[in-house]
C-alpha cells in the first residue's frame, strides 16, 4: 500500500479496508468480488407487549415484497449486482407454497420473552445450524463478500436486550424507537426490556448462547450461525445495522477471531448500535442516518470495499511509474 503512487496514508480508511480484505482472502484477494445478501426473516412473541410501531403481519408482508422485488434492499442489491437470498427462519405465516424463498422455518415466531425464554435449546440450535448451512452454501456458490440483513417486526427489542446483556449499558441508553415509536411507547419498550433482562439473567454476565436463546430471535440466531460459518470459509462479511450487529456481537462473544472477517456497513440511528460496534471493535464505513435494516446499509458499503481492493490491486507503484517518493 505504501509503495503505490499516492502520499503515505492518503487513502485513509480505504487503506485499512483493503488490508483487511487482503488478509481475509489471502492468496485469492485479486479474484473479482462475488456478492450476495442474505435477509433472515422471523417474528417475535414479544410484539404482544406493544414494542413496535407496526403490526407483526408486516414481517410476512415484507417477505412477499422482497420476493416481488419491491423493497429497498431489492433496489440496492440490483443496483450493485448483489444476489439476494430471502430466508424464512420463523415468520408467523404459512409460506409452504411460496416460490423464491429459502424455507427453513423453525417455528412460527419466538415465544414471548416477557414470560419465557424466546427459544428452547433445540430451537436455538436449529436456527444456528441453518445459518451455518447457508454459509456452506454461500461458499459453494463462490461468494466472497456477503451482506447480512434481517426482517422481523419487534427485533429491535431483542437487539436492545442482547446489547444490554452483553455490554451492561443501561437499557434506556441503548434502546431506540425502532420503526418509529413515540416517546411514551419508547418508555414502555424500555420497561419491557428491563423486565425481560431481570427475568432471565439474575447473575450477569450471562453466557452469550443463553443471551441469544432467552432474549434473541430466530433470525438473529440464524445470522449468528451464518456469520460464524462465513468466517470459517474466509468469506468477508458486511453487517448492516443494529440487529445484524447484535448477531455479530454474539458471534464475537463466542469466537473473538470472527472480528477479522467483519465489516460494519454503516452507523445506524438506533442508539444501541454504537455500543455494539464498540463492543465488537468495528468502525462503520458509512453514516447516512439510516434505520431500516434488511441489509441496506451493508449492501451500500460493498462498492466502497470493492473500490478499496481495486485501488490496492490496480494502482501503479512509485517504482513502476517512475514517480519520486517522499523526502525523509
Ligand atoms: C415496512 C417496514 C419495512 C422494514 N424493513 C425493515 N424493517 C425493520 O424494522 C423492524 C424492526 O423495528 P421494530 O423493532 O420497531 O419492529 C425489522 O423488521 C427491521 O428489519 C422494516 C419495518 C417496516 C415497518
Ligand atoms: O439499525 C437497524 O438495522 C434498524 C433500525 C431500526 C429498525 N430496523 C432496523
Amino acid at each position: 500500500m505504501d509503495q503505490l503512487t499516492k502520499p503515505l496514508g492518503s487513502l485513509g480508511r480505504l487503506e485499512d479496508l483493503a488490508a483487511q480484505m487482503v488478509s481475509i482472502r489471502e492468496e485469492t484477494f485479486a479474484d473479482p468480488m462475488r456478492k450476495a445478501v442474505y435477509v433472515f426473516a422471523a417474528d417475535h412473541g414479544v410484539t404482544a407487549e406493544g414494542v413496535s410501531a407496526y403490526p407483526s403481519e408486516v414481517t410476512r408482508q415484507m417477505v412477499l415484497n422482497f420476493l416481488a422485488h419491491g423493497a429497498a434492499i431489492n433496489v440496492l442489491a440490483k443496483a450493485h449486482q448483489v444476489e439476494m437470498n430471502v430466508v424464512d427462519v420463523g415468520v408467523d405465516a404459512d409460506f409452504d407454497h411460496t416460490a423464491g424463498l429459502l424455507h427453513h422455518k423453525v417455528r412460527r415466531g419466538t415465544r414471548n420473552m416477557m414470560r419465557e425464554p424466546a427459544m428452547s435449546a433445540d430451537e436455538l440450535s436449529e436456527a444456528l445450524d441453518i445459518g451455518l448451512m447457508l454459509a456452506d452454501s454461500a461458499n459453494e456458490k463462490s461468494y466472497n463478500l456477503v451482506a447480512v440483513g434481517e426482517m422481523g417486526i419487534g427485533n429491535t427489542t431483542a437487539a436492545s436486550a442482547i446489547t444490554s446483556a452483553l455490554t451492561r449499558e443501561p437499557v434506556d441508553l441503548i434502546t431506540g424507537k425502532g420503526t418509529g415509536l413515540n416517546s411514551e411507547a419508547l418508555k414502555r419498550k424500555c420497561l419491557v426490556i428491563e423486565a425481560v433482562l431481570a427475568k432471565h439473567f439474575d447473575n450477569l454476565p450471562p453466557n452469550p448462547l443463553d443471551v441469544l436463546r432467552c432474549v434473541g430471535g430466530l433470525e438473529i440466531a440464524a445470522m449468528t450461525g451464518f456469520i460464524l460459518g462465513a468466517a470459517r470459509h474466509r468469506i468477508a462479511i458486511v453487517v448492516d445495522g443494529f440487529i445484524s450487529t447484535a448477531a455479530a456481537a454474539i458471534a464475537f462473544a463466542i469466537a473473538p477471531q470472527v472480528r477479522g472477517y467483519l465489516f460494519a456497513g454503516h452507523q445506524s440511528e438506533e442508539p444501541g448500535h454504537r455500543a455494539l460496534l464498540e463492543y465488537v471493535g468495528l468502525l462503520p464505513i458509512l453514516a447516512l442516518k439510516m434505520r431500516l435494516g434488511e441489509g441496506t446499509g451493508a449492501v451500500l458499503a460493498m462498492p466502497i470495499l470493492e473500490s478499496a481492493l481495486c485501488l490496492y490491486n490496480q494502482m501503479a507503484t512509485f517504482e513502476s511509474a517512475g514517480v519520486s517518493e517522499a523526502k525523509d
